[in-house]
């Protein structure tokens, strides 16, 4: 749906995740630049192309919701797995660990990898969702560096010596697959100029909780 300029959303956006290390990242990236509370929530983790999954959970979070959501679901594709394990990373992670994502590849000599983030906006219940689209290229390597956000330790991006986990997070926020959607959704902000129907409950606090 192409929202109609100045369209009035019934109060904020509300960033809707059970992740805590993506809403940290998504606070830093937006900053002010977005009036948008969080939530706390698990939703299901669904099948089929990264886009539809990303839009579907926006559906299902602006029901619960009752009002505007942002929603995001993140890939990590091996080229030479033809995008696997995609958006089913989040299990092979849980099951096999860094060591076992790296045996994966251990067949193939391509190594690339690129992780995607498809946020997806969806303005009232019910209706259909926008989504933005970022992606970030790099290989896949033995785990290096902290071990406090998923794959962050075995994702060098290209044209780096360091895994995501290595870098200081500004640098991480600078070039990721979340920075690169959240620019689109920043600038949709810009163009499409919503209007709050109750100007009083414009805030970026969160539902989870300060900070
Ligand atoms: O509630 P939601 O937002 O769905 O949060 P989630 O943790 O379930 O996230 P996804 O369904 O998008 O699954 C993505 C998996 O990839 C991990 N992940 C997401 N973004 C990442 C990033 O920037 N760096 C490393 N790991 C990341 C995340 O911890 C999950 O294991
Ligand atoms: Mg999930």
């Amino acid at each position: 749906m192409a929202a109609a300029r100045g369209f009035s959303l019934s109060r904020p956006v509300t960033f809707v995740t059970g992740n805590p290390k993506k809403l940290e990242e998504v606070k830093s990236i937006l900053g002010n630049s977005i009036p948008f509370q969080s939530l706390k929530l698990d939703l299901p983790e669904l099948q089929g192309e990264p886009e539809d999954i990303s839009k579907e959970k926006a559906r299902l979070a602006a029901i619960q919701v009752n009002g505007p959501v942002l929603v995001e679901d993140t890939c990590l594709c091996f080229n030479a797995l033809k995008g696997l394990p995609g958006p089913y990373i989040k299990w092979f992670l849980q099951k096999i660990g860094h060591e076992g994502l790296n045996n994966l590849l251990k067949a193939y000599e391509d190594k690339s990898a690129y992780a995607l983030c498809v946020f997806s906006l969806s303005l009232e219940p019910n209706s259909e969702p926008i989504t933005f689209l970022g992606k970030t290229m790099g290989k896949i390597v033995p785990a290096r560096g902290p071990n406090d956000f998923g794959w962050d330790p075995i994702f060098q991006p290209d044209g780096y010596e360091q895994t995501y986990a290595e870098m200081p997070k500004e640098e991480k926020n600078k070039i990721s697959h979340r920075s690169k959607a959240l620019a689109l959704v920043k600038s949709h902000f810009v163009e499409a100029r919503y209007t709050f129907l109750r100007e009083s409950s414009m805030s970026s606090s969160s539902l989870m909780g300060k900070g």
